[in-house]
């Protein structure tokens, strides 16, 4: 797993390292300047004229040791900083290193609007991690022109004006790729903040590596490693029952495809066994699309209004185009009154929840609750931003002891001891309509299969999201639709297993 941190741990961590490595303060600058700089020239050759602008904290100290490195590496680079601000020693010192290598530019007041027209980069080391206020006044004059600049724009540690942990008002640069040292923030997983951040890469900069595994912290971000590590071989001498039996309640009249996306996805994760419960019109087309599984069938024709038994059944899962009917709401109160286990609550099933709150407390304990933002909110009430919306999402998770998945790009997964995992795989390719019943599918599937709820989530969104980069990586993302999520799924198994699926 790797850890999310805040700035105050960030700092503790970099006078940390300066203590007990040791390294003096402009060494490990130095080290950050350098980390940057090999990023960068992968990237731009020595033909691209770079402009760097800084502040007189450290981040403008990166911004002038950053200058000198490309200045030695032959790139053409204009330096301005804009006055005011207590310059710090590290800036200082690396002003100093500059000298005689380049005259740096003063911006004191609003610059002309043509100030980048020469620069084919902007590199913006205004404010890092110290920002303690919004920007105004000759900053956000700077940072108007920085965003107007016809030229890509790569952020030192964090966009000038972001406050890595919490919302942010003001002046922001809009960073088209910004480079984050050692670990990275929270904000850059917010949609809200995506015109700003752009895409982030992290670079080492050697923070202590003791200190760094100690820290604790609530937020995390999957990699391929940590998915790898939860996934489960499957034993020689196991048979359909060594894998569960699921119970999958979707569908309703004009919505069985729903049902279908969900039941190809559950069968193409690994379940012994599925049995789909549906109303009457679903019967006959869930029979010859999805072979494989059973079907239950509802004693009403256009909607789901009783379930037999929920005896027997590993896990259940539930939403898919379910609707809203009178006798549906009625359905899911006996199930969540008589079934215990796990279950995967997805669309209309959470809707009822809402708008039924006492059925909320009847989730079983370890249940796996996948809404999207509106779903979300429609749960658990209005957030003024996406840092309250967190919060939330951890407290539900804490009430219901169950783990809650906030979809999108970087979907958000809570245990019930209100940690968060960041899901880094996906694409906007998926934002098209039964991709989410793909996903209730998948998660359905493996708590089936005994994985605990948490591992469940983290790997099924994580698979889901790797389905969906390899069709694009094939179809693009314009084409995607969810039935090509179930066809990519076997090979994102196979990615995450290790060829070993
Ligand atoms: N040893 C370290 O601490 C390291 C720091 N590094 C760099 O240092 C950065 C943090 O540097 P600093 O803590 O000096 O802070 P910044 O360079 O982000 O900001 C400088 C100063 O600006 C002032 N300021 C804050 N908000 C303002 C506002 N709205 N208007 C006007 N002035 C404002 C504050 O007094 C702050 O200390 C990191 O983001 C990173 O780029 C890296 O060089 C790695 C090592
Ligand atoms: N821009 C994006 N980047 C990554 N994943 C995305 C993006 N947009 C949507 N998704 C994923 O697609 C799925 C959409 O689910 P949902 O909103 O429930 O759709 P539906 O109800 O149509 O099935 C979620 O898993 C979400 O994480
Ligand atoms: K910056």
């Amino acid at each position: 797993m790797t850890k999310i941190l805040t700035t105050d741990q960030i700092r503790t961590l970099d006078a940390y390292t300066i203590q007990h490595e040791p390294v003096a303060s402009i060494d490990l600058m130095e080290r950050a300047c350098r980390a940057f700089v090999e990023w960068f020239i992968k990237r731009a050759d020595t033909s691209r004229r770079i402009g760097i602008v800084c502040g007189t904290g450290n981040n403008g100290g990166d911004g002038l040791g950053i200058a000198r490195m490309l200045l030695a590496r032959h790139y053409t680079v204009t330096v301005w900083v804009v006055e005011g601000g207590k310059p710090t020693a590290d800036f200082e010192a690396n002003r100093t290193r500059l000298l005689g290598n380049v005259i740096l530019q003063m911006i004191a007041d609003t610059p002309p609007s043509t100030i980048f027209d020469t620069c084919d980069i902007v590199i913006d080391a205004l404010f890092g991690s110290g920002l303690s206020r919004p920007l105004e006044g000759i900053y956000a004059a700077v940072i108007e022109r920085i965003n107007a600049a016809a030229a890509w724009r790569v952020a030192v540690d964090v966009p000038s004006g972001l406050r890595a942990d919490a919302p942010s008002q003001g002046a922001i640069v809009q960073a088209q790729d910004t480079v984050s040292f050692q670990v990275p923030k929270l904000a850059f997983f917010f949609a809200s903040n995506a015109p700003y951040v752009g895409t982030w890469h992290i670079v080492d900069i050697g923070l202590h590596k003791g200190l760094l595994q100690d820290t604790e912290t609530d937020h995390y971000y999957v990699s391929n490693d940590d998915v790898h590590r939860r996934w489960k071989p499957r034993a020689r001498f196991s048979h359909k029952g060594t894998y569960g039996h699921a119970l999958l309640v979707a569908g309703s009249y004009g919505k069985t495809g729903a049902a279908i996306l969900a039941a190809r996805a559950l069968l193409r994760a690994g379940v012994g066994l599925l049995t789909i419960h549906t109303p009457v019109r679903g019967y006959a087309i869930l029979q010859q699309a999805v072979p494989e599984a059973m079907v239950s069938i509802d004693p009403f024709e256009e909607y789901a209004s009783t379930l037999p038994s929920s005896d027997g059944y590993s896990v259940i899962g539930v939403g898919p185009g379910l609707g809203q009917a009178d006798a549906t709401v009625k359905m899911m109160r006996k199930i969540l009154e008589t079934y215990r286990k796990p279950m995967v609550i997805d669309a209309d099933a959470l809707n009822i929840l809402a708008a039924h709150r006492e059925l909320l407390l009847r989730v079983p304990a370890g249940s796996i609750l996948t809404p999207h933002p509106k779903e979300f909110e429609r749960l658990a009430g209005k957030t003024a931003n996406e840092f309250e919306r967190l919060e939330k999402q951890k407290e539900l998770a804490r009430q219901l002891k169950s783990v809650v998945v906030v979809k999108g790009a970087y979907t958000s997964i809570t245990s019930p001891g209100g940690v968060v995992y960041f899901n880094t795989t996906g694409n906007p390719g998926m934002a098209t309509g039964g991709t989410g019943d793909v996903l209730t599918g998948i998660l359905t599937g493996l708590l089936a299969q005994s994985y605990t709820s948490l591992d469940a989530a983290i790997l099924g969104v994580y698979l889901h999201g790797l389905a969906g980069d390899l069709a694009t990586h094939d179809l693009g993302e314009d084409s995607l639709v969810a039935s090509d999520l179930v066809t990519y799924l076997p090979a994102a198994f196979l990615k995450v297993s290790g060829g070993k699926s």
